[in-house]
Formats: C-alpha cells, sequence, structure tokens
C-alpha cells in the first residue's frame, strides 16, 4: 500500500512543482523585459564587483614593480559609483514590477471570486479566500522579480567568478567547489521545510481572516452570547498558529542564511591552507593568492542570492499553490454583462412582458453525498400573476428560487423560463429579466441610494421617487440626516428589519423584472406596511410574474395560485378555497393560521 502511494505522493509533488513554474512564469511573462532590465542592471552591477578583484590584483602587482596606481584607483571609484547607481535604479524597476505582479494577481483573483459559483462559495470559507487576495498575493512580489532576477545574477556572477578563478588557480578552485558542494546538498535538504512552513503560516493567516469575518458577520450575536473570549482565543490560536510557522519558516531560512556564510568561512579557511602552502612552496605567486581570496569573498554574493532565491521562490510557491487553487474552483461561464435598462414610470408605455416558469420532474441536491431536496418537482406558472409557494420550513421553496436564478442546476429534469430551459440562457440575461428579494434581504455597506439602484445602475431619480413612494419609503428618506445619500452601514445594520426587506423590494421592482421572486419578502413588516406592500405586489403581479415563497398564508390567500410543497415534493396546486377544501396540509396550515372554522376536509 505504502510502496503504491509514495511514487503518487511524488508525482503529485512535480506536478505542483510544474504548476507552480507554469504560474510564477504566466506572471512573470507581461513584464518580461520589465524583469530583463532589472537583470540586466544587477548583472551591470555584479560585473562591476567581478572587476575589482581584478583591479586590486593590478594595483598590488604595480606596487610591487614600483608603478603608480592613481588611475586604477580613480578607475576604481568611478567603477563602485557606477555600479551603486545602475544597481539602484535596477531595484527600482524590479520593485514597480513586483508590485505591477501583485496587482495583476489580485486583479484576476478579485475578477474569479465574484464568478464563482454559489455551490464553490458554499463549500469555501469567505474569510481565507479573502485572505488569498489580500495576503498570499503579497508573496508574489519577492518570488516573481527578485527571485528571477536573483537567480540569474547569481547563477551568472556564480559562472563568471567560478571561470575567473579556474584562470587563476584549479586545484584551489577544487578546494572551494568541493566545500560548496557539501553545504549545497545540506542547504537543498532544509529548501523544501522552508515552503512547507510558508504554506502552513498563509493557510493559518486564512483562518484567522476566517475567524474574523465569522466574528463581524454576526458581531451582536457574539456580544449578546458573552463570546467575546472564546472567539478572540479562536482567532488568537489561528494568530498563534501562523507565528509558529512563520517562525519555522524563519528558522530553516537562518539555517540556509548561515550554511552559506560557513560555506565561504570554510572554503577560505581550505583556500588559505593549501593556496598558502603553494605560495611557500613557490608554486604560486601571492597576489593570485589575494585575487582568488576576494573571488571567494565575492562568491558569497552569488551563493548568497541564489539561496534568497531558493527561499523566496519556497515561499512565493507555497502563495501560488493557494492562490492557483482559486482557478480550481468552478465558475459561472462569463458573458458580457447587458445594462439593466433604466426603470420606467407607471407611466411608460412599454412595459416588461412577463415571463412564464415551468419546473419539468426537476430533481436536485444541494453536493453529491447530500439528500434529495427536489424529487420529480413539477408545476407551471405562466406570465403575469402571483403565484405563492408555502409549505413547512426545509420542504424546498427557496431552492425553487435558486434554481430559476441558476445559483445551482438541477440534478434531473429541466427549470424553464419564458419556455427555455435555464442552462441556455445567457446567464447575464436570465438575471437580467428576473427580480430577486432574498431571505434576508441582504444590503451592501454604502447609502441608501446605491442600495437601492444596485440592481438597476441606470435608475433616474423619477423612477427612485416612484419606487420610494410605493414602497412607502419616502418617510424614511426624509427623516434620515442625508437623505438618499445616507449610509446604510456594514450590512445595513443602520436600518431596521422591516426598512431593509423595503429597500430590497424597491430594489427589486426599479430592475423592472418580467420575473419577480419574493423569499419572504414581507415577513418583517408591521401590519400597515404588510397592507401597503401586499397592494404594491398585487399591482406588480398584474404587469409581471410574481412568484413569493410566504409562510403566513394571510399574505397569499388571493394569489392567483398556491403551490403547496413538502418535503421536496410538490403536493397540491390551487387557489386557497380549492387547497382548503383539497390538501390536508394546506387546510390544516390554513386552519392554524388563519382561524377559519375547522378548514380540514376531513375532520
Ligand atoms: N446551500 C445549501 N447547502 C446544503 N443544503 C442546503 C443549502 N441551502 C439549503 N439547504 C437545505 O435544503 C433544504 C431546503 O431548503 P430551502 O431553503 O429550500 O427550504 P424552505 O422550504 O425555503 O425553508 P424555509 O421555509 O425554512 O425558508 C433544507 O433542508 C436546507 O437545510
Amino acid at each position: 500500500m505504502n510502496t503504491a502511494s509514495a511514487p503518487e505522493t511524488t508525482g503529485a509533488e512535480s506536478l505542483r512543482a510544474r504548476e507552480t513554474l507554469k504560474a510564477l512564469y504566466g506572471y512573470v511573462r507581461p513584464h518580461r523585459w520589465a524583469v530583463a532590465l532589472g537583470l540586466l542592471c544587477a548583472l551591470a552591477g555584479a560585473a562591476g564587483g567581478l572587476v575589482q578583484p581584478l583591479a586590486t590584483k593590478t594595483l598590488v602587482d604595480r606596487l610591487s614593480s614600483g608603478g603608480t596606481i592613481g588611475t586604477v584607483l580613480l578607475a576604481m571609484t568611478v567603477l563602485v559609483l557606477l555600479s551603486m547607481v545602475v544597481e539602484a535604479f535596477g531595484a527600482y524597476v524590479l520593485e514597480r514590477t513586483a508590485e505591477s505582479v501583485v496587482l495583476a494577481a489580485r486583479r484576476s483573483l478579485i475578477g474569479r471570486l465574484l464568478r464563482l459559483r454559489v455551490a464553490e462559495v458554499d463549500r469555501m470559507q469567505p474569510g481565507d479566500l479573502m485572505s488569498r487576495v489580500t495576503s498570499d498575493t503579497t508573496l508574489l512580489r519577492a518570488v516573481s522579480t527578485q527571485a528571477v532576477v536573483s537567480a540569474a545574477t547569481g547563477a551568472v556572477t556564480l559562472v563568471a567568478a567560478v571561470v575567473v578563478m579556474a584562470f587563476l588557480d584549479a586545484v584551489l578552485l577544487g578546494v572551494t567547489l568541493g566545500v560548496v558542494a557539501v553545504v549545497g546538498v545540506a542547504a537543498a535538504l532544509v529548501m523544501p521545510k522552508i515552503g512547507q512552513a510558508a504554506e502552513r503560516a498563509q493557510a493559518a493567516v486564512g483562518e484567522m481572516s476566517t475567524g474574523l469575518e465569522r466574528v463581524f458577520g454576526a458581531f451582536r450575536t457574539v456580544k449578546a452570547s458573552g463570546a467575546e473570549e472564546r472567539e478572540t482565543a479562536r482567532v488568537e490560536a489561528a494568530a498563534r498558529r501562523a507565528w509558529r510557522h512563520g517562525v519555522r519558516s524563519a528558522r530553516w531560512e537562518a539555517v540556509l542564511g548561515s550554511a552559506d556564510n560557513l560555506a565561504v568561512e570554510l572554503a577560505f579557511l581550505a583556500v588559505l591552507a593549501v593556496g598558502g602552502a603553494r605560495v611557500a612552496s613557490g608554486d604560486m605567486p601571492v597576489s593570485t593568492l589575494i585575487a582568488f581570496l576576494l573571488y571567494l569573498f565575492y562568491l558569497m554574493e552569488p551563493v548568497y542570492k541564489l539561496v534568497e532565491a531558493a527561499s523566496h521562490y519556497q515561499e512565493g510557491a507555497a502563495a501560488i499553490a493557494r492562490i492557483t487553487q482559486v482557478d480550481h474552483l468552478a465558475t459561472e461561464p462569463q458573458t458580457r454583462h447587458r445594462p439593466v435598462r433604466p426603470t420606467a414610470t407607471a407611466t411608460e408605455a412599454v412595459r416588461p412582458r412577463p415571463a412564464s416558469v415551468r419546473f419539468e420532474e426537476v430533481s436536485f441536491r444541494y453536493g453529491t453525498g447530500l439528500p434529495d431536496i427536489h424529487q420529480r418537482v413539477d408545476f407551471e406558472v405562466p406570465g403575469g400573476g402571483m403565484t405563492a409557494f408555502v409549505g413547512p420550513s426545509g420542504a424546498g421553496k427557496s431552492t425553487v428560487f435558486a434554481l430559476v436564478e441558476r445559483f445551482y442546476e438541477a440534478t434531473g429534469g429541466r427549470v424553464l423560463v419564458n419556455g427555455k430551459d435555464v442552462t441556455k440562457w445567457p446567464l447575464s440575461e436570465l438575471r437580467s429579466v428576473i427580480g430577486y428579494v432574498e431571505q434576508d434581504a441582504p444590503m451592501l455597506a454604502g447609502t441608501l441610494r446605491e442600495n437601492l439602484v444596485f440592481a438597476a445602475p441606470g435608475a433616474t431619480d423619477d423612477n427612485l421617487r416612484e419606487v420610494l413612494a410605493r414602497t412607502k419609503l419616502d418617510a424614511l428618506v426624509e427623516r434620515l440626516p442625508h437623505g438618499l445619500d445616507t449610509p446604510v452601514g456594514h450590512r445595513g445594520t443602520k436600518l431596521s428589519g422591516g426598512e431593509r426587506q423595503r429597500i430590497a423590494i424597491a430594489r427589486a421592482l426599479l430592475r423592472r423584472p418580467r420575473l419577480l421572486l419574493l423569499d419572504e419578502a414581507t415577513s418583517q413588516l408591521d401590519a400597515v406596511n404588510e397592507l401597503a406592500l401586499r397592494d404594491v405586489i398585487a399591482e406588480t403581479a398584474r404587469e409581471t410574474t410574481v412568484l413569493v415563497v410566504a409562510h403566513r398564508l394571510s399574505t397569499v390567500t388571493d394569489a392567483d395560485r398556491i403551490v403547496v410543497m413538502d418535503a421536496g415534493k410538490v403536493r397540491a396546486v390551487g387557489t386557497h378555497e380549492e387547497l382548503v377544501a383539497k390538501d390536508e396540509l394546506y387546510a390544516q396550515l390554513a386552519a392554524t393560521q388563519l382561524l377559519t372554522p375547522a378548514g380540514h376536509p376531513g375532520g
């Protein structure tokens, strides 16, 4: 068993390494010329450094032969200054490019996250997804530019130094490379540990964001439950995990850093011993030994750069892995968004044609291994009029709306809007004909106006005024300190539940939909507002198709048709009177909720 899984793991790892490199190349490719310029500057700077030991050798030779050293010194000074300027310019170009890489990665992640399928977001933790955009992308900064340039300059200067050293003295080079190779092998063993620790640290940062998102998502409940300390401990635990793995990564990086110092120091001692003996025996001039030793120290730089590139790569690879995971999440097909036309006023001649809805033997479950939520659900709603969905909690009523909006796709049967299978509609077009009020009428942080025109950005002030009057929001707007420009707070916390519901209805009406889906849209309204809104909905149902999910039968007794659902099935369809007479469950609901005298047909 174990022997079979080992190659599989190695295969998966090499696949992952390939994917990481491919992704890294994808990030660097658009900036290849800037990276090349940065590389050129770094190489020019390194070349300046490479010439110095040779200049020193010339200087020593001239001194020992009694020559002048003024021009050599001047040349060395100019060289130092030039390489400084070039290196600084190169560093700027690279930093700028690194920021551009981060921006590109963020843009593509943000675009992708907003196109994710609803089912994928159900599976993931939003906090973790957010940390991939905010935190993981910053790790790309180093790996996409500095690491690439460090690796290239490190390798080139290493080779150049080695070639020059080979010309100076092959024996000493052999000694040097022997020592460096031993330490290099040790470093290679440490490298994957950095990657592992970095990945775990990033995952812990994701958990931290998830924890915070959880707390702010239910802030009042957390306080009311006295759970501040428990939740703090939870987020802190993730922060500590991030610290632990960060420290582990730092430890291995320190080991690696001292390994390259050690390599050079050991090589220095070995070269000093062997070279000293060779100078003493007259096999080598002392100036060659000095130049060789200087190159040895010069070697520190490329070795250090290679090590740095490798550890940046390990960290970056961890981030790239987390970023590319998002690429593997399923997204909705991308269609160009048709701008929703501004709403028309009631007097406008062009009215939207109401859309029909048909469920043909629809089966659905939220995921493999989960129970069937819909079992051969079958009903037909012609264009126009109001259709209500009633039934016990969990019967699958809201799921009907989720399937119409194509947040999820049916596992069997067909969902038709206006006679066309929803899977055949261009997605944005399908959604553009629908107005949808979610069960808890969520608001977005921003102003009241932004929330109202959210689904119909082209709405005019006249459209707004009319809808505000219809949904009885005009009094609220007058009361607010900044009217329509008053911020509603995070998730609309500055509004009452009923106000949120009326705003959500106004938002959907402004879209002027051909099909309006209202999920428990009036459950939090007071009696006066509810009555007013019922009139608005009844009025809307005259020109568009309105589907409502309702718990309170009182709100839907006058619906054109009522679909009674129970445990994922349609039990009965009819008007209130028909259902009281023919459906036991409905009659029971009516008897308890409407206090009708003995609505029970059998009893
Ligand atoms: N995203 C989801 N993932 C998994 N299961 C889900 C998901 N959403 C809903 N369910 C499950 O599907 C079932 C039907 O949910 P649905 O919201 O359609 O019921 P409902 O009839 O609208 O209930 P209620 O009247 O309480 O709103 C429930 O048992 C619920 O637990």
